[in-house]
């Protein structure tokens, strides 16, 4: 039988850590990925305040010792002065993949003047694409919406699990070979 695919789930957020709300984000990212995914998969769930040292160790964790084909953040990239997810990511990838951001940030106007406001971006550590999201439970669906159809496609070229999605909830684009 083959393994599943492991997704790390990170959520960055003083207040979230601190126990003073609950993280509503990060448990919207996982069942965003059941409804998207039919192939099966693992959930590797980490909470962090918004300390750069803290983000980049456990995205490193995630990718080296977790061995997560994808990591999923959320929160810390506004212009805050404590929101540093972005430059984490930046710190411990070895490739940026600008577009995601792009994309996610252009899809995000549709819903909010504020959308600009959010530094995302994605990139590639090892073989795993490292990706971050706004941290209001309400983006984690308009974000993915917008870029997990290239995300299939993008773990494929970097020889990780075959992610399946039900057509019906997404539609992965794989490029006719
Ligand atoms: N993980 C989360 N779960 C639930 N709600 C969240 C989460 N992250 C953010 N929010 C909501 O979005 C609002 C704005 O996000 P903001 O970036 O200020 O949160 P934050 O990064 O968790 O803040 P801080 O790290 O200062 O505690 C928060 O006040 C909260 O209502
Ligand atoms: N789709 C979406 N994108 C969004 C938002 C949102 O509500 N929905 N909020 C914006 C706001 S108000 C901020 S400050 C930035 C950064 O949020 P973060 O610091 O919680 O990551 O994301 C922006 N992007």
């Amino acid at each position: 039988m083959t393994q599943p695919a492991r997704i790390g789930i990170l959520t960055v957020s003083d207040r979230a850590s601190a126990g003073i709300y609950e993280d509503i984000s990060g448990k919207a990212i996982e069942s965003t990925l059941n409804d998207y995914l039919t192939s099966p998969w693992q959930p590797v769930y980490r909470l962090v305040a918004d300390e750069q040292d803290l983000i980049e160790d456990t995205l490193c964790q995630l990718v080296d010792d977790e061995g997560c084909c994808l990591v999923i953040t959320t929160g810390g990239t506004g212009p805050a002065r404590r929101d540093v997810t972005p430059e984490a990511t930046e710190a411990v990838c070895d490739r940026m993949m600008p577009g995601f951001g792009e994309l996610m940030r252009m899809e995000s106007l549709k819903y909010v003047p504020t959308a600009i406001l959010s530094r995302q971006t994605a990139g590639l550590r090892g073989s795993a694409l490292i990706l971050n999201l706004p941290g209001k439970p309400k983006a984690i669906r308009q974000c993915l919406d917008a870029v997990f159809p290239a995300i299939p496609y993008c773990i494929d070229l970097m020889e990780g699990p075959y992610l399946e999605c039900n057509a019906d909830i997404i539609k992965a684009f794989r490029p006719a070979s």
